[in-house]
């Protein structure tokens, strides 16, 4: 048996890191940058008006109150965007719009509703501070420093960063393009009725949206029937348009274990791992492409999606945080694990105020055919593989999902 972070460590390689490409910034959200992006202007890119009023100089209104007002003539009207602002000059006011370039010569600005709103002469009622309503030349980011470090993640404000420093496109990791297939002759996709021995196909649409999540584009080839031949004939074709083959079903024990026996040979390994759910798992490569191919229980799909695909996907896609938050809590009630496997619990935390622990408790049993259970489950209750069984009361390892 092979360990779990010894094979977690095996799927991340086989799916190494995704080349850089350049994307516009519309298209770029949720990606990870690729680079350091450098500032092609400063922030704010000169000196303006944090708000509507007067530009002039501080010394002018020093002795302004609301019954000793200091009169200046406005000179000049500055709106947002004007491109020729001429200096002030000494005893005058110009009027400046929020965002407008100050001119040079004035160190304030005071808001117009500390002022009567003139146009041809101004009414001062309020002295102001140097620098008062000012904001300055680089004062958020300076030209030439890293405005965004490679392995951002890039949400909306950093995509708002990148396009106010002057960027049209960025270079990302290239989001993978995943082929998703299920298997498995018992397999009906809705709304055909079911007969009996027949169930609702489910995997492939829990591993679609979990890839697609990561920001994967996902292709699902659903419910192909458990037939060697027929398995290679309808996915082969596609793999040159794939980054990876995820499957699910057919790799464990039995007679007809279509996955095993179409990609055994081929580049596929197949081995158990030492946990539980999730033991039966093969991975690889198959005419070069790589491949992950997980049991077909539903709960064994999302299981060995956290403890490996979900690492490697967003390893390949260039984020550096990619573990879930672990948590240390204290069990509600005693469980038992199969020793020399690490288990995964699906369980429900709730914090305690005022502790850096909190409470956990199993939801469902171990069973990886609990479907229903993993979605009322917010965490993954981890027993390590030297642990045979946790008492009540016991502090465990805990993952938020
Ligand atoms: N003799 C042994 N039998 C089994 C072993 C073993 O070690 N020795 N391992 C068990 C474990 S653990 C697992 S997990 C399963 C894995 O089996 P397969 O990967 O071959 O999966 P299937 O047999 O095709 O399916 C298992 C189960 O899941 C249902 N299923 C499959 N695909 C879907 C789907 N797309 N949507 C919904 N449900 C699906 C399928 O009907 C089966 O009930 O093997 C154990 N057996
Ligand atoms: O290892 Mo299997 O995934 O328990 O049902």
């Amino acid at each position: 048996m092979i360990s779990v972070d010894a094979y977690r460590e095996q799927v991340a390689e086989l799916l190494g890191t995704a080349p850089a490409t350049t994307v516009p910034l519309a298209d770029a959200a949720g990606l990870i940058l690729a680079e350091d992006v450098r500032a092609g202007v400063s922030l704010p890119p000169f000196d303006n008006s944090a708000m509507d009023g007067y530009a002039i100089r501080a010394a002018d209104v020093a002795g302004a109150g609301r019954d000793t007002p200091v009169a200046l003539p406005v000179a000049d009207d500055i709106p947002a965007g004007r491109i020729d602002v001429a200096p002030l000059a000494a005893g005058t006011a110009h009027r400046i719009m929020t965002g407008a370039p100050l001119p040079p010569g004035a160190d304030a600005v005071v808001m117009v509703e500390d002022t009567d709103r003139g146009t041809e002469t101004v009414r001062i009622f309020a002295p102001a501070a140097a620098n008062a309503h000012i904001r300055r030349l680089g004062e958020d980011v300076a030209e030439g420093t890293v405005a965004l470090r490679a392995g951002t993640v890039l949400g909306h404000s950093q995509l708002g960063l990148a396009a106010a420093v002057g960027l049209a496109e960025l270079r990302v990791h290239r989001p993978l393009r995943v082929l998703v297939a299920s298997t498995g002759s018992e397999l009906v996709d809705a709304p055909e009725p079911l007969r009996h021995g027949q169930i609702y196909e489910s995997n492939s649409v829990m591993l679609a949206a979990a890839i697609r999540g990561l920001g994967c584009a996902v292709e699902v080839i659903r419910s192909v029937v458990d037939d060697v031949d027929e398995f290679r004939a309808v996915i082969e074709p596609k793999l040159a348009d794939a980054d990876l083959l995820v499957t699910s079903g057919g790799v464990s024990a039995g007679a007809y274990e279509v996955v095993k026996d179409a990609l055994t040979g081929q580049g596929v390994e197949f081995a158990k791992i030492a946990m539980q759910p999730g033991g039966p798992q093969g991975s690889g490569r198959w005419n070069g492409v790589p491949v992950v191919t997980l049991p077909g229980n539903p709960v064994s799909v999302l299981v060995s999606f956290e403890a490996f695909l979900r690492p490697a996907l967003l390893t390949a896609l260039g984020h550096t945080d990619v573990d879930r938050r672990r948590v240390r809590a204290r069990l509600t009630e005693s469980m038992t694990s199969p020793r020399g496997r690490r288990q995964y619990r699906r369980g429900v935390y709730t914090p305690v105020l005022g502790e850096v622990t909190g409470i956990v408790g199993p939801r469902g049993g171990p069973g990886s055919h609990l479907l229903a259970a993993f979605t009322q489950a917010n965490c993954l209750i981890v027993l390590p593989e030297d642990v045979d069984a946790a008492t009540e009361g016991e502090e465990v390892d805990v993952l938020l999902l």
